[in-house]
């Protein structure tokens, strides 16, 4: 028999991180679309707010804050002992931050006319039927149709299925709900989070023991990026476990601490730690969905495959975010949620509305920040041919470390250009160094729009600033 539907919406949104909520409100609160986003966790934001960039970022700005403290004396400011950094207490206020913006979102919803459905969703019905169920957390069930879904779930973090022990370690999600400052970590993964966290672990006093498999952390991004980021971090004391392959086991002692028994290139060896953090890459949340039921398609990591328009195989249905695990960022998963929205809702000046996943500027919130828009210089070359390629570089001590007695405390800033063809485009844009994150965002304009090295130096310079080096290079 089929379910009685408890109401038909024109949009219905599985999933109320950055990608649904951005593109239910855009439905309801600009097309006066009827939309309801169904979330099944309890607090609306997603990843990005309640596990994700948010807390993250105040875990950063924590950390940043310790290292501008202990280069205060090189300004002549005496602030005695380095304070020490309370975790318990600021992880609460980091918290009541979060679930404030919980409630900013919830509003946000009712005032855009949004139905907010606190449970969790699948498909129901019969093969080729488009219902879907939800297990509200109130207890009940409810059933809905709607004429286009929104399939905008997320991911997970992975943790390694053979080796023995690792359940014993956490993730980033764990690493948030520790109450207490770890005095010893283990960080394995050399991507994005293994480097914010051991930056931030590190930045705070932890002993950060950081675990990749190969010889530099951020292997995806350029070899300057990966090799500049790599140095600063063994300067600043993390101890980089290179051609660390795989754990053997990892063993809880009774005190509670855990043995971690490793090869890495210096050999076989132990090392106790109070945590252990996977950082090894996240996979989607479609596993409990049910998609079969519609007949939605996914590729070999269970991703659910879409087009450029966000449309999977099935009619009506849609996925934006981390879920198709195209390029695993908010800004990304609210600009695609924003533009299908405007696609399916905004009328004919809107029918080919998409995003375009070229030249996303990203950065990375290590300590130095990292930021990289368009090309690596081996994809540049292996694109436009070696000949067809210039690449301009800048290596230079900021300003701000000028007056440091200290010549090992002071830091290198690493700037990048690539640029194609006889016009010079620039095609790729590589930045380390103190505020690289606020520095990039105006450059990927520009890089957006096809600016020429030409259209760089035409810029005049923002003097005394880092960024300068950027409109100046020879
Ligand atoms: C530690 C960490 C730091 C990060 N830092 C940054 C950063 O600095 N900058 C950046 O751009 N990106 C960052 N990201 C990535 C960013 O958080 C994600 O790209 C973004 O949240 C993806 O949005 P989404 O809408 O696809 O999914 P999510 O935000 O994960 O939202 C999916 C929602 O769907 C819900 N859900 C899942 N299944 C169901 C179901 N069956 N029924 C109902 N609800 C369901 C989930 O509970 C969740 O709330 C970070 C991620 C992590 C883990
Ligand atoms: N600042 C931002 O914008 C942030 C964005 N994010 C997003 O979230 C995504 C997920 O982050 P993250 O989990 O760091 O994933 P990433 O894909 O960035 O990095 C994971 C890394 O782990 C390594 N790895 C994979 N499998 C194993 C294994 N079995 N053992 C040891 N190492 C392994 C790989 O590095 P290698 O091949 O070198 O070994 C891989 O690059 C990111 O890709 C990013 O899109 C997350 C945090 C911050
Ligand atoms: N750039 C500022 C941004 C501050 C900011 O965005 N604060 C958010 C914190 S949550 S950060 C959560 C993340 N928001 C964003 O990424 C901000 C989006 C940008 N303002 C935009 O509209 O495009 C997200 O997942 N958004 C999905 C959505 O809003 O639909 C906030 O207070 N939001 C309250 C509100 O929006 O009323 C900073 O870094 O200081």
């Amino acid at each position: 028999m089929a379910p009685s539907v408890t109401k038909h919406y024109e949009y219905l949104v599985i999933g109320g991180g950055s990608g649904g909520l951005a593109s239910a409100r855009r439905a309801a609160g600009r097309y006066g679309i009827s939309a309801a986003i169904i979330e099944g966790s309890g607090r609306l934001g997603g990843t990005c707010v309640n596990v994700g960039c948010v807390p993250k970022k105040v875990m950063w700005s924590a950390s940043d804050t310790a290292k501008r403290v202990s280069e205060a004396k090189y300004y002549g400011l005496d602030v005695g002992e380095v304070p020490k950094f309370d975790w318990t207490s600021f992880v609460e206020k980091r918290e009541a931050y979060i679930r404030r913006l919980n409630g900013i979102y919830e509003r946000n919803l009712q005032k855009d006319k949004v139905d907010y459905i606190s449970g969790w969703a699948r498909f129901a019905g019969g093969k080729g039927q488009k219902i879907v169920e939800v297990s509200l957390l109130s207890g009940e069930t409810e059933y809905y149709t709607a004429d286009h879904i929104l399939v905008a779930v997320g991911g997970y973090a992975s943790v390694p299925d053979d080796i023995p022990g690792a359940k014993y370690g956490t993730t980033s999600d764990g690493f948030f709900k520790m109450t207490e400052q770890p005095k010893r970590v283990a960080i394995v993964g050399a991507g994005y989070i293994g480097v914010e966290l051991a930056g931030v672990f590190n930045g705070l006093g932890t002993e950060t023991h950081f675990f990749i498999r190969g010889d530099t952390v951020l292997r995806h991004f350029d070899p300057m990026i990966q090799e500049t980021i790599t140095d600063s971090y063994i300067k600043h004391g993390v101890k980089l476990h290179k051609e660390a392959k795989a754990f053997e086991k990892v063993v809880r002692l009774p005190s509670g601490a855990l043995k971690i028994t490793y090869e890495d290139i210096d050999g076989k060896s132990e090392v106790e730690v109070d945590a252990l953090i996977w950082a090894i890459g996240r996979g989607p949340n479609t596993a409990g969905l049910r998609l079969d039921i519609p007949g939605v398609a996914l590729n070999k990591n269970e991703q659910i495959v879409v087009d450029e328009y966000q449309n999977t195989n099935v009619p009506g249905i849609y996925s934006v975010g981390d879920d198709i695990g195209w390029l695993e960022l908010t800004p990304v998963a609210i600009a695609a949620g924003r533009r299908l929205s405007d696609r399916l809702f905004g009328g004919p000046n809107f029918k080919d509305s998409k995003l375009d996943y070229n030249n996303v500027p990203t950065v990375v919130f290590s300590h130095p920040e990292v930021g990289t828009v368009g090309l690596t210089e081996p994809e540049a070359r292996q694109k436009y041919g070696s000949d067809n390629v210039k690449v301009y570089n800048s290596k230079f001590i900021g300003m701000y470390y000028s007056v440091f007695d200290d010549q090992d405390k002071k830091e290198s800033t690493v700037y990048k250009l690539i640029v194609a063809g006889p016009e010079e485009k620039v095609v790729g844009m590589h930045i380390v160094g103190d505020g690289s994150s606020e520095v990039l965002q105006g450059f990927g304009v520009a890089i957006k729009m096809g600016a020429t090295k030409k259209d760089f130096d035409n810029c005049v310079a923002i003097h005394p600033t880092s960024a300068e080096e950027l409109v100046t290079l020879v």
